[in-house]
């Protein structure tokens, strides 16, 4: 029974708490806390969590806690992350990793420091069967090599605060891991496009914003990304390859015929379009850190997603693709 501790009770803190509690049956959650006290001991009394602490720093080092995760906002993941591994304790840690490419380097020098893999990053998608469906298809290469991605990020709305920026480290970084999971590929080249503004945006940030890559085989991504006053949370992906092409399915859902019409119901939030995903995301995680270490996606490739949203955050407005660059790849990660 691998015995975790929670740091952030709110959406999908929450929503992972339930599952380590009662879907994954070796996996307890024995702490908990919250930047806003009363969140964690609201959240410990609805699951029955024996402990709630004041701050992260103390949970990660109770002695009852053996493997943590962060669910905390974005800000707040770097620091957890390192502050775990110098600890020797297994983290699994929702994306983004960190905001900085110097934040995740110090992840890193502290995992190969420990000398095995302690981190797993938030990327849930590698676990959606229709994704996971697409890579099989493009590994195979039934259909030749691929060229192209052409994929939709399409939200319904977001919470106060949201920034421009925000569109990339918080929302494409999806579309960032997934897409250089699914190549085999880095990227060599980001731009990001402002593009003609929906008339619905007005909450000050650049809404629809287009997201250009390149990959070091040549490969070419584009992402359209609508953060916010779409018509329903709309995850779309198509490959292009030489021989044919792949697209995501949609989830299913009930065809209704009625009033002369056929209609379809489209979900609204990521908490049920990647349910499964994110079921089947925790359970091999807790799974694999107690038969050693976790084989998710890792702090390279949170380092990997960063590096390259920070390259398209940097080329907003210059009219040029910026290079993506990276360290050279330790070991451990390979
Ligand atoms: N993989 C995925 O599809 C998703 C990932 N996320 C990620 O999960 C994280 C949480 O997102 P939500 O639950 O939607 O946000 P939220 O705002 O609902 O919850 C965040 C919680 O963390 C707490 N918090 C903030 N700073 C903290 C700190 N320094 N220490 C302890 N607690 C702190 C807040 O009080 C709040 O209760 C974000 O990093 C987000 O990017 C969120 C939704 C989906
Ligand atoms: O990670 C997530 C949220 O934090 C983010 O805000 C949404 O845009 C994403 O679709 C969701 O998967």
């Amino acid at each position: 029974m691998l015995k975790i501790g929670v740091i952030g009770c709110g959406a999908i803190g929450k929503e992972h708490i339930r599952r380590l509690m009662h879907l994954i049956p070796n996996a307890e959650v024995v702490a908990c806390t919250d930047y806003f006290i009363d969140a964690a001991k609201e959240t410990a009394a609805k699951y029955g969590i024996p402990n709630v602490y004041q701050t992260g720093e103390e949970l990660i080092a109770a002695s009852e806690v053996e493997a943590i995760v962060i669910t905390s906002s974005d800000a707040s993941h770097a620091a957890y992350v390192l502050e775990g591994v110098k600890a020797g304790k297994q983290v699994f840690c929702e994306k983004p990793l960190a905001q900085t490419a110097a934040d995740c380097e110090a992840i890193m020098e502290e995992e190969v420091k420990q000398g095995r893999k302690l981190v797993q990053v938030g990327f849930m998608r590698r676990y959606d069967p229709g994704y996971v469906e697409i890579k099989k298809v493009i590994d195979s290469g039934e259909l030749g090599e691929p060229l192209m991605i052409h994929a939709c990020h399409r939200n319904v709305s977001q919470g106060e605060g949201f920034q421009t920026e925000m569109g990339i480290t918080n929302v494409a970084i999806h579309e960032l891991d997934i897409c250089r999971w699914l190549l085999g590929d880095e990227y060599k080249n980001a731009q990001v496009l402002k593009v003609k503004q929906s008339a619905r945006s007005t909450k000050g940030y650049d809404n629809p914003q287009i997201v250009l890559l390149e990959t070091e085989n040549g490969s070419r991504i584009d992402v359209e990304l609508q953060v916010s006053d779409a018509y329903g949370y709309d995850i779309q992906c198509q490959v292009v390859c030489e021989k044919g092409t792949l697209n995501l399915p949609d989830p299913s859902s009930i065809i209704k015929r009625s009033n002369a019409t056929c209609s379809t119901t489209l979900m609204t939030d990521w908490a049920d379009r990647f349910i499964e995903a994110y079921d089947i995301e925790l359970a091999d995680w807790v799974t694999k850190v107690e038969q050693g270490e976790p084989a998710g996606p890792s702090s390279w490739d949170g380092y990997a997603a960063c590096v390259a949203a920070d390259s398209l955050n940097r080329s907003r407005g210059t009219n040029e693709f910026l290079k993506v660059e990276m360290i050279e790849k330790p070991e451990l990660y390979k």
